[in-house]
């Protein structure tokens, strides 16, 4: 399987390659040249299996890494999943669905891929014998799960920035709270687009890149969404896939988790409807119906985690609806970062419009839903699982709907109080969170100062 940028100027890589780079050499992101599809066979055997048995299966293809080296990584991976089905799904309605992606260590379902990643780096290296720094850029949930994954390794120095005062105080303290050296917090001046722009800022000085050996964790690296794809097809063969199509909703900031869900239906997952489900800050949402991807400022929501207009991986899907045309994708990331925004093409636009629909969520749609759906079925929702049930709702049809319930409601304790009048707890081994002493570095939204920062620390 080789890999393409999406800025077409790159060169082709494998998935070792594509994982280890990151960020393309020319700005862009990596994308398999092709797309390889599943027999519908081989997707009616994944229906009762277990989660590394259909994890395998979807990612053989992708990887060229022989059973027996993967299978092991798989498994270790998701042994950290508390829960026997790992992605569990939970009947909200009579055709709509939750399926638990919070069940992993930092109780979000970034621990899906991040736990993977941690496996594949650690094997790739024990074999190169190389160290590496890993610069993460996060909203919230991203480097909770990085340093999750991560921590205390020898040959690995993660840096996770964070915007000031825009997370959780349980996503903060995931963050700041881990002992380990090689941890670095850094609570950046600004909002996560600065964070997420700061990062591909180094990964574009080459020479910075390649002094310090700088890897990606975001999902701007594949192997991150590769991990995504597979709880599309455990989900929806539990439903009854393929022999009935299932629509899926997704709370959507950075469109990572949602191409996951696209990478699936080309595959050959019957996906009827894929929902882009965003809060306040809909540039998704107003891009679906205008054809206008335009930047406003982030606001700051109930949902933080997905506050972010830049949209890392939409650059992903461009690729696609401009037929894998890198030239035109490079202009447009262009355009969107000298003038703040640019317009898609009718064809473009046509070929989105066939892939996705899309719709959003107030602040007050949000609490609303959190509070009706724990009065009416005791369920407590996160508020970007409740963005993702309000829309979802919107787009009741004839095919089960399923909800990507993306984190534990405990890690918004105050929103979801507000909501509900009761305060979810974290699960017992996280119960002394609060307890624990911080240690975090606060930083200007200057991306040479993080560099010497991040040099310094490492020397
Ligand atoms: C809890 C939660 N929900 C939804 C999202 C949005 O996912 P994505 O950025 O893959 O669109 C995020 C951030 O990634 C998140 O942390
Ligand atoms: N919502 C994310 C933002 C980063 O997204 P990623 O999928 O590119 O890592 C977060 O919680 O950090």
């Amino acid at each position: 399987m080789r890999y393409q940028s999406t800025r077409g100027q790159a060169p082709e890589l494998d998935f070792e390659g594509a994982m280890l780079t990151g960020l393309a050499r020319d700005g862009g992101l990596y994308v398999p040249t092709e797309i390889p599809r599943l027999d519908p066979s081989e997707i009616a055997a994944m229906a009762g299996r277990p989660y590394e048995e259909v994890a395998l299966t979807v990612m053989r293809p992708f990887t060229g890494m022989d059973d027996a080296r993967l299978a092991p990584l798989i498994e270790r991976a998701y042994a950290a999943i508390d829960h026997p089905a790992r992605a569990p799904l939970r009947q909200l309605a009579p055709c709509h669905f939750l399926l638990e992606l919070f069940h992993g260590p930092t109780l979000a379902f970034k621990d899906f891929a991040m736990q993977l990643i941690g496996q594949l780096f650690q094997d790739v290296m024990a074999r190169r014998g190389e160290r590496i720094t890993i610069v993460g850029a996060t909203s919230g949930d991203t480097g909770s799960a990085a340093i999750e994954a991560f921590r205390g390794l020898d040959n690995v120095e993660c840096f996770i920035l964070f915007p000031h005062g825009r997370v959780s105080d349980v996503q903060r303290r995931q963050m700041t709270t881990p002992t380990e050296a090689n941890v670095h917090a850094l609570a950046l001046h600004g909002d996560f687009d600065d964070c997420q722009a700061a990062v591909k800022a180094m990964f574009n000085d080459h020479p910075f890149r390649d002094r310090v050996g700088l890897t990606a964790v975001n999902s701007i690296n594949w192997a991150r969404v590769l991990a995504q794809v597979v709880y599309y097809f455990a989900a929806a063969t539990a439903l009854g896939a393929p022999h009935r199509p299932v629509c899926f909703t997704v709370p959507t900031g950075n469109f990572g988790d949602i191409f996951a869900g696209w990478v699936a239906r080309q595959m050959g997952l019957p996906i009827d409807r894929l929902v882009i489900a965003t809060n306040r800050n809909d540039i998704l949402h107003r891009t679906m119906a205008s054809g206008a991807h335009r930047k406003q400022g982030v606001a700051p929501t109930i949902s933080p985690s997905m506050d972010i207009q830049v949209s890392s991986n939409f650059e992903r899907a461009l690729f696609m609806a401009y037929g894998r045309d890198g030239r035109a994708t490079a202009q447009l990331m262009d355009e969107l970062a000298r003038e703040g925004g640019f317009q898609i093409s009718q064809g473009a636009m046509q070929a989105l419009r066939e892939d996705f629909v899309s719709g959003r969520a107030s602040e007050d749609e949000t609490r609303a839903t959190i509070a009706r759906i724990a009065r009416t079925t005791g369920e407590i929702l996160c508020p970007h699982t409740a963005v993702g049930v309000k829309v979802a709702e919107e787009m009741a049809g004839e095919a089960p709907m399923v909800t990507l319930a993306t984190a534990h409601p405990a890690k918004f304790p105050d929103a979801v109080e507000a909501a509900t009048g009761t305060r979810p707890a974290l699960p017992a081994r996280m119960a002394d969170l609060f307890d624990r002493p911080e240690r975090v570095t606060e930083v200007a939204n200057d991306v040479a100062a993080i560099q010497s920062l991040i040099e310094k620390r490492i020397a």
